[in-house]
């Protein structure tokens, strides 16, 4: 069985500590202790608010489920320990340089920093825009107002751009369009709508390239305790995981 050291103990955290059935974690790690402890007494594993300490625990893959600036602090050492990563919170990765030299380490390390699909669909045989780039990627993100920690009145566009400079003002809300970007091989364009008559968080995928068009829309349930969070992205994560020394692979 796999064992795994788990990166954030909230929302995602816990659905994946209450799912382990083909995993085993045995740390976790939280910057606030009582997350750590009360995580940990859930899954049997141990708590840990001290990074090396964490570090130090049997396991060979860490699960972030913390947030951008766990993966920009936290994820080099990780693969220096030769250990993989799984990172939920892609957006750190839309820093050319940051992720470049994350990926050079790994490479040296011999270990992979593997992104889950989260709460998108699509990854998989969008990454043919790696050899056929895209002419249209548009993600267009729309989220109910308590999602995003806002009011609104009605319908509002409250960003137009690339990912990259989207994932800086919406660091917990738009690591799908980073990683979109990442599959297809270019930075996407996002637009991203609160809508106070929205239930779910519903993600919209334009793309146009030379092997035609796609259009899909998700309308993805938030997760109870988080509602910035749709609960397909912890159900994402723990599929990697269950696959991971599965010999069979599906999907490009
Ligand atoms: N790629 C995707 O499709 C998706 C990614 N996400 C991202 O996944 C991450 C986890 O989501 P949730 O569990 O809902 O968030 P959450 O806010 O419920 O839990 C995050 C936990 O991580 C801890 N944490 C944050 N920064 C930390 C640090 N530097 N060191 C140690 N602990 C730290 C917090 O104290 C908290 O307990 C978030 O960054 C979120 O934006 C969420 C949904 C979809
Ligand atoms: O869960 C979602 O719908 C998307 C999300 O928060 C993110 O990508 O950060």
């Amino acid at each position: 069985m796999i064992k795994i050291g788990l990166l954030g103990c909230g929302n995602v955290g816990h659905i994946i500590a209450t799912h382990a059935e083909s995993i085993q974690v045995t740390a976790v790690f939280d910057i606030i202790p009582g997350r750590a402890e009360t995580l940990a007494a859930l899954c049997h594993a141990r708590p840990y608010t001290d990074f090396d300490a964490f570090m130090q625990e049997d396991f060979s893959i860490v699960v972030e489920a913390a947030s951008v600036d766990a993966v920009r602090i936290y994820s080099e050492a990780v693969l220096r320990s030769g250990r993989d990563i799984a990172v939920l919170s892609a957006g750190a990765l839309a820093d050319d340089e940051f992720r470049e030299h994350l990926i050079e380490v790994a490479r040296e390390m011999g270990k992979k920093i593997r992104i889950p699909s989260g709460a998108i669909v699509g990854l998989d045989n969008l990454k043919v825009g790696q050899i056929s780039p895209p002419t249209q990627l548009l993600l267009r993100t729309t989220k109910p107002p308590a999602s995003l920690g806002m009011t609104a009145e009605a319908p509002t566009e409250i960003f137009k751009g690339l990912a990259h400079e989207c994932i800086k003002q919406y660091p917990k809300n738009i690591n799908v369009a980073v990683a979109l970007g990442l599959a297809a091989g270019r930075d996407a364009d996002v637009e991203l709508w609160v809508d106070p008559a929205a239930e779910r968080n519903i993600h919209e995928l334009f793309v146009e390239g030379d092997f035609g068009d796609i259009y899909v829309r998700v309308r993805n349930v938030p997760s109870p305790d988080n509602p910035a969070t749709s609960y397909m992205a912890a159900l994402s994560i723990l599929t990697l995981l269950k696959n991971l020394e599965n010999p069979l692979v599906v999907g490009t």
